[in-house]
């Protein structure tokens, strides 16, 4: 059986006062839609960093796809859109088309240097998101959640295996958000594209995801999303603290809001 693309083993992470993770392992096999679901404060942005190297967990190790994070050379297999992508800056002047080549650049010497077939590779991150009408227009004049599509165009044309995404339908409204994670479902099932998501949406995403993880700190549960029910209520609370009291019902499932 082939490597996971992501191995944590065993990890743990404390800033200067705060210890964020402790003992987390997790493995993300190809082709997963993951979900990671938690409270404010629970360590899922950690988390997200120290799969994308960048910063070292205090102890513990991580392998992509089979290597050796310190000695893995195919970072760009691995995308990430952040949670700040999709507040741009209203005043910045750069077309659809020049933030999505933004993602083909490589650095050679003073200068940035593009592939000759950009436009074509610009194109098809451009219809994989469902923009690509918009290629010429400003990126300042669309709305959050067209953005929020360029940003994930611009981590897709790298062609990567693997997208991490931080909480990416923040500023996006509810009627938006459902369409924005069909997209996502179709990069998954359609393009084989493995994804790892940051979010609140538990509601919505829930029928996308194959698979959910629970984190406080530490894994509560990690499993295909059919499996949740077998948490226990103790665990249920460990993960979401005691002061929930709110609970959905979602797809065979109980969440905490
Ligand atoms: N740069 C930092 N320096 C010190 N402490 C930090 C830093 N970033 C996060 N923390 C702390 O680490 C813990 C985990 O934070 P993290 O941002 O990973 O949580 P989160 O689950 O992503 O939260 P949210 O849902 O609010 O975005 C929190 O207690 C937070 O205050």
């Amino acid at each position: 059986m082939d490597a996971p693309l992501i191995n944590i083993k065993d990890i743990s992470f404390e800033y200067e006062q705060t210890k964020a993770l402790e003992n987390i392992s997790l493995k993300v096999e190809e082709g997963d839609f993951l979900a990671i679901l938690g409270p404010n404060g629970s360590g899922k942005s950690t988390l997200l960093k120290i799969m994308l190297g960048l910063i070292k967990p205090t102890q513990g190790s991580i392998e992509l796809f089979g290597v050796d994070a310190k000695n893995f050379k195919h970072r760009e297999w691995v995308g990430y859109v952040s949670q700040k992508s999709n507040s741009f800056n209203s005043g910045f002047p750069a077309t659809v088309e020049e933030v999505v080549a933004g993602g083909l650049a490589k650095k050679s010497g003073l200068f940035h240097r593009l592939p000759k077939d950009y436009k074509a590779l610009v194109h098809q991150a451009l219809v994989a998101v469902g923009m690509e009408s918009f290629s010429g227009r400003s990126v300042s004049e669309l709305s959050g959640g067209q953005q929020q599509r360029i940003f994930i165009a611009r981590a897709l044309v790298a062609k990567p295996k693997v997208l991490i995404l931080d909480e990416p339908t923040v500023g996006i409204d509810h009627q938006n958000v459902q369409s924005f994670y069909n997209m996502l479902a179709s990069l998954n099932r359609d393009q084989n594209i493995t994804l790892v998501l940051v979010t609140h949406d538990v509601d919505t995403v829930t029928d996308k995801i194959t698979h959910v993880a629970c984190l406080n700190q530490t894994i509560h549960f990690h499993g295909f999303k059919d499996q949740l029910h077998t948490m226990s209520d103790a665990q249920r609370e460990a993960w979401y603290g005691h002061s929930v009291r709110k609970i959905h019902h979602i797809g065979g499932v109980h969440s905490h809001d």
